[in-house]
């Protein structure tokens, strides 16, 4: 089950809107002769997707496209016109006030670009002012604010005035006021926005790797794509209040669903987007016990000039070349207990590069190993994953490619 759910959800601002401008829509109308025959504005025509545990989500559109109508509908602070809005299963437009209250208290955190902190309270009273109001205890309220501070990188400051504070620090208050609750999800709207360059890319560092340890669900608007391309897991692109495309990075640069998205995506450098996992195929590899016989069969019947060692667990130990196993054949003579004594580990070469599945590669073109070896790909814990031609870095990103 996906943790958040929205179904066919339309939101409509203006007089009457369920009754002529609703219809009108789903007839296919557009949202000027709506605006101009009813006076209603359309924030949101039939917007669908869902949300899985643990992603980094991200709504994007330049603006008035209904980014924040979406997000603002996902904890009802807007009442959708129609539609289904499921938040763990439950659906949260026919929700009753009291249930709706837990439900955001207990599941919801929001992060906001202006950061609505109480200016004349410390940070520490400001962190723990949503468990203030649901009444939680000081002593223990004060312990849930100061982890979230620590979390955040703010230990030391707890009982600063919030107004003393760089933008980049309030809005580090802002993101710890919302993770005291311990929210299963996050709300984040245009977040990094008002703040200088150099410290917004540092705050989306600093969350992409909060959330490896946190494994938050966050929504994440933004209007700026290169925001959108770093932190987003998935991106929904919006435009006129749809939902143009939803995909992963990859997906949206490779295969831009309309000319709207095609225009959006023109000038990215596609090189700073790629990631080992998109473009690495699975290879046959070798277990290091095997015998230079058993290697040399297996890579005739590949037909390949070098091949990927691993252990038994699946971790990356390097390469061996054909030429080396021949060699190695010819001392040692062709018996199944060759293994022991003779297995590949003594021909291993261990400078084949190496990157992380989802490492940036591109950068990897530059390098002169690269050329010819193809680049095994592995997990964090080395186990191996498939490899990597410099031919299909090239073919992604459009350059020439080879062979
Ligand atoms: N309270 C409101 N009353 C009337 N129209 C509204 C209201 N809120 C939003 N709208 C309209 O709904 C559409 C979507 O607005 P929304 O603020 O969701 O867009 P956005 O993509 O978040 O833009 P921005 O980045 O500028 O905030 C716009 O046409 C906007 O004018």
């Amino acid at each position: 089950m996906s943790l958040i759910e929205v179904n066919n959800l339309y939101k409509i601002f203006g007089p009457h809107p369920a009754e002529r401008a609703l219809p009108m829509l789903k007839e296919g109308k557009g949202k000027k002769e709506i605006l101009k025959k009813t006076g209603c504005t359309v924030g949101i025509n039939n917007a669908s997707f869902t949300v899985e545990e643990g992603e980094i989500f991200v709504v994007m559109g330049l603006s008035g496209s209904g980014k924040s109508t979406v997000i603002r509908c996902l904890n009802r602070l807007i009442e959708p016109t129609s539609g289904e809005v499921k938040i763990d299963g439950e659906d949260i437009v026919g929700m009753s006030k009291d249930r709706l209250r837990h439900v955001r208290r207990k599941k919801l955190g929001m992060v906001f670009q202006r950061f609505g902190l109480l200016p004349h309270r410390s940070v520490i009273d400001n962190v723990a002012f949503g468990l203030e109001i649901q009444k939680v205890p000081r002593e223990e309220r004060y312990q849930s604010a100061l982890q979230a501070i620590e979390t955040v990188g703010l230990k030391g400051y707890e009982y600063q005035m919030t107004d003393e504070l760089s933008g980049g620090m309030q809005q580090r208050v802002g993101l710890a006021r919302a993770l005291a609750n311990d929210p299963k999800i996050l709300l984040m709207d245009e977040a990094f926005s008002a703040l200088d360059p150099l410290i917004r890319v540092q705050l989306q560092d600093e969350l992409l790797e909060l959330q490896a340890s946190m494994h938050k669900t966050i929504v994440f608007i933004t209007h700026d794509l290169d925001e959108a391309l770093k932190l987003g897991g998935r991106i929904a692109i919006m435009k006129d209040g749809a939902v143009v495309q939803i995909g992963t990075p990859e997906d949206i640069l490779s295969n831009p669903a309309d000319d709207y998205v095609a225009a959006f995506v023109e000038n990215v450098d596609r090189s700073k987007v790629l990631t080992a996992s998109s473009i690495m195929r699975p290879t046959d590899v070798i277990y290091d016990t095997a015998g230079p016989h058993q290697c040399a069969r297996r890579m005739r019947q590949i037909g390949s000039s070098t091949m990927v060692v691993v252990n038994r667990d699946r971790h990356f130990l390097g390469y061996v070349k054909i030429d080396d196993v021949i060699h190695l054949c010819k001392k040692v003579p062709s018996a199944e207990d060759d293994r022991d004594k003779w297995n590949l580990r003594a021909i291993i070469q261990e400078d084949m590069r190496t990157a992380d599945v989802d490492d940036l590669i591109a950068d990897m073109l530059g390098d002169a190993s690269a050329q010819s070896l193809p680049i095994a790909v592995i997990e964090k814990n080395k186990h191996f994953k498939g490899i990597v031609t410099r031919a299909a870095i090239l073919g992604a990103i459009g350059g020439e490619s080879e062979t």
